[in-house]
């Protein structure tokens, strides 16, 4: 696994310790600089995904600092620390493109899911995603230094569609909308997009508008102006700013609710927005790459989608097949992966014995090449031979029990359970019903997969088949608290 490198420049040993102590090898690795010079040195030689950079450095401003990476790299993420008198300053560095800013002094379980954020942003941006035929060091000269690149598989005649189609719209400045089933490469080909575009050195952001609240998810996008409501003590700079000249890859715009949609198709017609509570327009040019697992036709007429909003966005729209579609690309990719998982993880790997790949051709992959990764990483991390016979797969590959138990009509006593508890709260008049009942199932779930893991979170988020930050996000929403062993 590649980890994720984040730059920190401060003088104060103090920071410096927590974070390496809060972001632990192997899946992190922090580079500390006490001084502007040191930090832009070893900025310049090291390329870190993000960077965390204070205001007030002995030799330089933190903000000269900013704008100094920015010049070096506009796809690297910079956080600024701030002191509770310079926010401003930092707020008007984040209309010029800075991520985000914290002030101090700061709690390190409020800033890692920001950290997370912009490491993420970072490998987005700067990972390159390599299609078919492509060489890797040629199509993506300045990008990415470790080495780690995702190769876009596939040779089916839709995929190879796919291909031509990132290549004929990549370098045209309009929006995509990219849909497909959960896990078919949604991301990566909006990545490829971006890294084929003439925006390729400029801001690259990702919003997940399914996992952010609709009054955050505004603000997450168009900003707010001090004061614009309860808690709003600062000034918020959103995406559509920091993106300027950028790309925005909005995920799950299914999901969006209709006045959020109603302000975006706005911004896409007039390229300006106000920020909440403000009423200076703001001019923008961000390149809109959207993406959702949602059938948009089908939210159409259930009136859930607006259609003015949809066409707006469906300048071009690249459709990615499921996996069980795919054709003979399924047995190549089975064999894809179980040799670059080998290589990576340090194991043996000669062959996957007929019976094992039998099993894998007929499941159906509902999770689609997540899956498949996630289960292949399993099965090699429980191999213990270069062989991969079929005692190797998860449980749910051997066991026939299992899911004829899981076949719809077989009633079982949780089953019952659970919709005697839905009753008793449809009948208590609660309005949370949704909420409620889905935490209840996570928790089991989260706490089960990490006792089941020995608390390893790296672990726990592959085996639940969810990104690490996600599995954070849900344990903090869930009040599940993490251990100090965290990994
Ligand atoms: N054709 C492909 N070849 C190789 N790897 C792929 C391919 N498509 C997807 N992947 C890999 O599968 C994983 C899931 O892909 P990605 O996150 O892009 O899916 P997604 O459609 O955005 O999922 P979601 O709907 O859940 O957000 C990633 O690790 C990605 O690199």
């Amino acid at each position: 696994m590649t980890p994720s490198t984040l730059l920190v420049i401060d003088d104060d040993p103090l920071i410096l310790q927590c974070m390496q102590l809060c972001l632990p090898e192997p899946e992190y690795r922090v580079l500390t600089a006490n001084t502007a010079e040191r930090g832009i040195e070893v900025f310049t030689r090291q390329h870190p995904d993000a960077v965390l950079c204070d205001i007030q450095l002995p030799d330089r401003s933190g903000l000269a600092v900013a704008s100094q990476l920015r010049e070096l790299d506009r796809r690297t993420p910079v956080i600024l620390i701030t002191g509770q008198g310079t926010a401003e300053t930092a707020i008007t560095a984040m209309s010029n493109g800075a991520f985000d800013y914290v002030t101090k002094p700061f709690d390190p379980d409020e800033i890692l899911p920001l950290i997370d954020s912009a490491l993420e942003t970072g490998r987005m941006a700067k990972r390159p995603a390599v299609l078919p035929g492509e060489s890797k060091l040629s199509a993506h000269p300045s990008s990415h230094h470790t080495g780690a690149v995702d190769t876009i598989l596939g040779q089916c005649p839709s995929m190879v569609e796919v291909f031509r189609s990132i290549g004929r719209v990549a370098s045209r400045d309009v929006a995509v909308l990219i849909l497909g089933e959960t896990g078919t490469g949604k991301e990566v080909v909006a990545r490829a997009i971006y890294q084929h575009s003439s925006r390729h050195d400029q801001i690259f952001h990702a919003i997940n508008c399914a996992a952010i609240p609709e009054t955050l998810l505004e603000s997450e996008l168009f900003g707010h102006e001090k004061g614009a409501f309860t808690g709003a003590d600062q000034r918020r700079i959103g995406k559509f700013e920091v993106c300027d000249k950028g790309t925005l890859f909005l995920d799950e715009i299914g999901d969006m609710s209709p006045v959020m949609q109603t302000k975006l198709l706005r911004v896409l017609q007039e390229k300006e927005f106000e920020r909440v509570g403000g009423s200076k327009p703001i001019k923008t040019d961000v390149r809109i790459l959207a993406a959702t697992h949602r059938n948009l036709q089908t939210a159409i007429a259930d009136g859930a989608f607006r259609s003015d909003l949809y066409y707006r966005l469906n300048e071009f729209t690249i459709h990615l097949p499921a996996l069980r579609d795919r054709g003979s690309d399924l047995p190549q990719m089975i064999d894809y992966f179980f040799e670059s998982f080998a290589r990576q993880l340090g194991k043996d790997f000669l062959a996957v014995a007929p019976e094992t790949l039998r099993l894998l051709l007929e499941h159906d992959w509902p999770g689609n090449v997540r899956e498949l990764q996630g289960t292949i990483k399993q099965t090699l991390l429980k191999a213990s031979g270069a062989v991969i016979v079929p005692a190797f797969l998860p449980a749910n590959f051997r066991s026939a029990e299992r899911r004829t138990a899981a076949t719809p009509g077989a009633a079982s006593a949780w089953q019952d359970q659970l919709r005697s508890d839905i009753e008793s709260k449809l009948q208590s008049g609660s309005m949370t019903i949704s909420d409620d009942i889905h935490n209840e199932v996570d928790r089991i779930l989260v706490t089960q997969a990490l006792q089941a893991c020995g608390g390893n979170l790296s672990e726990t988020s592959l085996r639940l088949g969810i990104s690490r930050p996600t599995l954070r996000s849900r344990m903090r929403q869930l009040g599940l608290g993490e251990r100090p062993d965290d990994k």
